[in-house]
């Protein structure tokens, strides 16, 4: 079964083009992955430092921001939010998304949980929140897996 992935964060430039960068460098077949923000702009670069962390792992990212759409939540078969509230969000605009609407720490773990938000902070903070999601995305890839 082919997945479609979406990552929901604030802004769409630190931790879900993060997230999908990682997942994305797994090349899992039948896998798609796309991220957007509940408050983003259109068309931003990644941050510079999700962008020298990333490189650290050999992943180049090429990135442009989005806002979360009605098209982005039909397209996926699952939305993974970074926090509890980007996913009440989520769900209240969109309600239909309910069903496939999770924190990622609630998907992999069992538990609720927030990946809390790098913005602003030291190329160290960020280095951080990417050993953070890596583990989450590698139990995440585990569990997809013996979903499929
Ligand atoms: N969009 C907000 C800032 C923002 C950007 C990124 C951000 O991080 P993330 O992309 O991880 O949500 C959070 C907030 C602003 O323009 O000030």
């Amino acid at each position: 079964m082919s997945h479609r992935i979406l990552f929901v964060c604030t802004g769409n430039t630190c931790r879900s083009p993060m997230a999908a960068a990682l997942l994305k460098s797994k090349q899992l077949p039948d896998l798609e992955v796309k991220s957007a923000g509940v408050f983003a702009a259109e068309g931003s670069d990644a941050s510079l430092h999700v962008k020298t962390v990333l490189k650290e792992k050999g992943i180049e990212t090429k990135h442009r921001s989005s806002m979360l759409k009605k098209e982005d939540i039909d397209w996926a078969t699952h939305i993974f939010a970074m926090t509890a509230g980007h996913k009440q969000l989520i769900i209240e605009r969109f309600p239909e998304a309910k069903e496939k609407t999770f924190t990622l720490k609630e998907f992999v773990f069992g538990k609720q949980g927030d990946v809390s938000d790098p913005f602003g902070g030291s190329v160290e903070t960020y280095r951080k929140t990417r050993d953070e999601l890596e583990k989450l995305i590698d139990h995440l890839v585990r569990k997809l897996g013996g979903n499929q």
